[in-house]
């Protein structure tokens, strides 16, 4: 099955390649500044832009209870009126003051290193084209919706917040360590994939599940994928797909557990991964702690 979020340049693809293989991006690229942000230009939206977000959000809006952890339905109101594309500014007016990020438009997918940078500033980059709707169950690369509704509402969790602008100022050391790759492994498994553990039972909170009408259900719900709790290194050497479900989960027991084990320097992190075998996800190794799937 494929999930409705593929991010082409998990690849490390250069930034002309982004998306599928050769395909040319997606975005206007010629509006972005040097930090790769770009205004957002609400003429550009037509009407049926906004019905496209008015019923995504609407689906996934349905399908939280039971299935996205609490911290994200606490705050997915925060995105605003949920039958247009909402303006990022209103949206960062509000962001700001709960914890001092801001959300820029981008053109879509850009380098590493400008991504990094942008969320050690604190600053999310938010593409700013929806899909068509023919893409309605699946966009090869990330858009506004899965940016908005998919990572936006966690921002306004302060651990999280937090967590995010360390990972940001991560990467940029990462970069210098040419460890982008595990660290891209770590937002994938986190960020994009991330399950948590609580007292009802497995809850999301990864953005790439959030946004996704069908990713929601298999990857609380069904006893097809594996869940293994987060364990850094582990995370770091396991293999990933990025057009299908995911095969394999990580499971944290909270954001401050998340934040907690990133705090270290990585340096030795990074040399001992590259010393252990790649795993193929889905795969549980001997003695590693699974977690069933929500009643
Ligand atoms: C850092 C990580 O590897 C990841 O692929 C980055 C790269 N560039 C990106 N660019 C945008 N606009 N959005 C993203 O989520 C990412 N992800
Ligand atoms: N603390 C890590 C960087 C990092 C922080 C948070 C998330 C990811 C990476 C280091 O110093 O190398
Ligand atoms: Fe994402």
């Amino acid at each position: 099955m494929k999930n409705d979020f593929h991010d082409g340049v998990n690849k490390g693809v250069a930034p002309v390649t982004y998306g599928q293989g050769d395909r040319p991006p997606r975005g206007d690229y010629s509006r972005a500044r040097a930090d790769y942000s770009c205004e957002q230009d609400m003429a550009r939206y037509t009407e049926a832009d906004h019905e496209t977000y008015r019923r995504l959000y609407a689906r996934q809006l349905r399908q939280l209870p039971g299935l996205a952890c609490q911290a994200f339905i606490d705050a997915v109101e925060q995105l605003g009126a949920p039958d247009r594309i909402p303006r990022f500014s209103d949206i960062s007016a509000r962001l700001s003051k709960a914890t001092g990020w801001q959300i820029v438009g981008v053109p879509g997918l850009i380098p590493e290193e400008a991504f990094f940078a942008l969320l050690a500033q604190r600053k999310f980059p938010v593409t700013d084209w929806i899909r068509t709707p023919e893409e309605f169950d699946y966009v090869v690369e990330p858009d506004v919706f899965h940016d908005l509704f998919g990572h936006v509402p966690l921002l306004f969790n302060p651990v999280f917040a937090d967590y995010m602008q360390a990972y940001g100022a991560g990467g940029l050391k990462a970069s210098r360590l040419d460890a982008c790759e595990l660290l891209a492994r770590l937002y994938w498994y986190t960020v994009e994939f991330g399950l948590i553990d609580t007292p009802q039972g497995l809850r999301a909170y990864g953005a790439g599940i959030l946004s996704s009408a069908g990713e929601l259900r298999h990857a609380v719900l069904s006893p097809e994928p594996q869940r293994i709790a987060f364990d850094l290194q582990r995370l770091m050497r396991t293999l990933y797909k990025i057009d299908s479900y995911q095969a394999g989960y990580f499971v944290i027991d909270s954001f401050r557990q998340l934040f907690d084990a990133t705090a270290p320097d990585f340096t030795p992190v990074y040399a001992a991964v590259r010393q252990q075998p790649l795993v193929e996800a889905g795969i549980v190794l001997d003695g590693e702690r699974c977690f069933t799937p929500a009643g």
